[in-house]
């Protein structure tokens, strides 16, 4: 049967290309992927790949395009990343190869589908000699436990993914500077010729450091990292797996928020979700459940008050509606996270002040954009409060904020309300994870194997135009973590599903006269 059997929209000839040079690709450069035969020539054993239960063995050209939209203006020059996958010639010899496996971070569902499937293609494929699973996440690699207690088996593994969280438990810290050389030391003490690193993108920052001391000491071992974080904010790849999980047990907490605002008198309710610096889960989750009034992100200011404000849109669908419901990502509006909520009473009274005098809704709006001093300036404790063991800022409490301020505000207005606070936190990433990210920890399990044994090191992996690739950590971390972009289509989406004020270009040019914003803390 010929490809174009059900008929075709048009057929662009190559001449055409040529006469419409900003469409065409005249050449393509496929990223470097290190491997150990570049530092250790000399211990290449180019063993043949016997393994009996693989038959597709890679060609070294395979790539995959990474720009498949092509828009006017673009270089005729494309990125491609080197195809995942089984190769023809090994550097390590199996039966000698001793692993070891980590999980680093937060948790995310399917840790523990990854590291079954590294185990199981180390073992059930390739044969190998020890599979470890170094615990405690990057201080695993200065334990001293000796290696039986590690040892991970078929048996071990078997039925492990049907749990959350993961079976090495998971941390972060462990490779500063002063730590650097003991990690090193353990991995040359415990004899390993790979490390499977999963973790986000702090953990990328930790391996590419990491890998490179080891080159330095001329330890020859493969260093390769699997992307796993919920908040999906790591470059290149097309998601990061756990993602997907997440977004659908976050959709529980939405529904629950729906029930409970539209069961109360003057109902709002509001579900906080993880999101640092990125808010595609909290995005993804408006997206996916259709029923929400209004969602905060790191990524686009938060306006409360004035002719874009949240609150006079909340007051407008409560009257409409009887209800509403506001997702917020932990992340948003952390500039105004503690101002101080009550003077939004007043914005509620200007504003009904305007109603009753005739005003439409818009200038009604508007004029709620009277403040007091304290409510607008905000604070910027966060980026420079506390900090966690990864360095990042602990965050002020948003949600909480939210829930003050939409009282504030109805208390000006005089009218009831009753505001109902979800916060799902650590559920949404401990749960097990769906048959689809399953499906794809599968494939980075077994990819992260192949590539570890072929001898590439300093490297990560995952899908990129829904095909597995390789991707160098240095590209990774260039880029990550990756924000949503506040004038891009998903936040688009966002704005016409909830129907709340776009405040998106106040990014670029900063908050208006009386409008109360949030910028991104990064
Ligand atoms: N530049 C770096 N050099 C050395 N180690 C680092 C570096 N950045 C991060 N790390 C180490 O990696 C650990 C994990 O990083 P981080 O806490 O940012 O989590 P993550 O991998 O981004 O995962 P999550 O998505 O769960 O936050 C840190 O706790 C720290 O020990
Ligand atoms: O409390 P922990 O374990 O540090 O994790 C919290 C962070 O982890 C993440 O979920 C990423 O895994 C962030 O969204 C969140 O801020």
């Amino acid at each position: 049967m010929p490809w174009d059997k059900h008929g075709i929209d048009r057929t662009i000839e190559l001449g055409e290309f040529e006469d419409r040079p900003e469409f065409a690709i005249s050449t393509v450069r496929v990223l470097r992927t290190p491997r150990l035969q570049d530092t250790f020539p000399e211990l290449d054993v180019r063993a043949a790949n016997s393994s009996q239960r693989l038959s597709h063995l890679l060609k070294a050209e395979y790539a995959i395009l990474g720009d498949i939209v092509r828009k006017v203006g673009h270089a005729p020059v494309t990125r491609a990343y080197v195809r995942a996958g089984p190769r023809p010639k090994l550097f390590f010899d199996p039966r000698k190869v001793r692993a070891g496996i980590m999980t680093v971070g937060g948790l995310c569902p399917g840790l523990n589908n990854v590291i079954r499937e590294l185990t199981s293609t180390l073992i059930n494929v390739y044969e190998v000699a020890e599979v470890l699973g170094l615990r405690d996440g990057l201080w695993g690699l200065h334990s001293d436990e000796p290696d039986e207690a590690l040892r991970l088996t078929l048996d071990r593994v078997c039925g492990i993914h049907l749990c959350g969280g993961s079976i090495l438990g998971s941390a972060r810290g462990g490779l500063s500077p002063e730590l650097l050389p003991a990690a090193v030391e353990g991995i040359r003490r415990r004899r390993l010729d790979m490390v499977f690193i999963i973790g986000g993108d702090g953990t990328h920052r930790a391996a590419g450091v990491l890998s490179a001391a080891l080159r330095e000491a001329k330890v020859p071992c493969a260093v390769v990292c699997i992307p796993k974080t919920i908040d999906n904010d790591i470059d290149i790849i097309d998601r990061s797996f756990g993602f997907s999980t997440a977004v659908a047990e976050a959709l529980t907490a939405i529904s629950s928020a729906k029930t409970e605002a539209k069961a109360a008198p003057g109902g709002v309710g509001i579900v906080k979700l993880m999101g640092r610096n990125a808010g595609f889960i909290a995005a993804h989750a408006v997206l996916a459940c259709g029923v929400v009034d209004a969602c905060l992100t790191p990524e686009v200011p938060v306006v409360l008050a004035g002719k874009d404000g949240l609150l006079p849109h909340l007051h407008r669908t409560v009257r409409k509606n009887g209800h509403a419901v506001i997702v917020v990502a932990e992340g948003a509006g952390q500039t105004i996270a503690n101002s101080d909520a009550s003077a939004f009473t007043e914005a509620g009274k200007a504003y009904a002040a305007a109603l009753a005098e005739g005003s439409d809704l818009a200038t009604a709006a508007a004029k709620s954009a009277v403040l007091s001093p304290g409510a607008a300036t905000g604070s910027e404790a966060a980026a420079e409060g506390e900090r966690d063991q990864g360095g990042h800022a602990k965050l002020l409490p948003i949600a909480k904020f939210m829930k003050s301020a939409v009282e504030a505000f109805f208390k000006g207005v005089d009218e009831e309300v009753n505001v109902k606070l979800i916060d799902p936190s650590y559920i949404i990433r401990s749960v097990p994870a769906s048959a689809n990210d399953a499906l794809y920890c599968l494939l980075l399990g077994q990819n992260a194997v192949h590539a570890a044994m072929a001898g590439f090191t300093e490297i990560s992996l995952g899908l990129c135009n829904n095909r597995m690739v390789l991707l160098p950590i240095t590209a990774i971390v260039e880029n990550s973590p990756r924000v949503m972009d506040p004038l891009g289509r998903t936040w688009e989406r966002v704005v016409s599903c909830t129907g709340q004020p776009n405040t998106a270009e106040r990014l670029t040019v900063g908050g208006g006269a009386g409008a109360i914003t949030g910028r991104t803390i990064f």
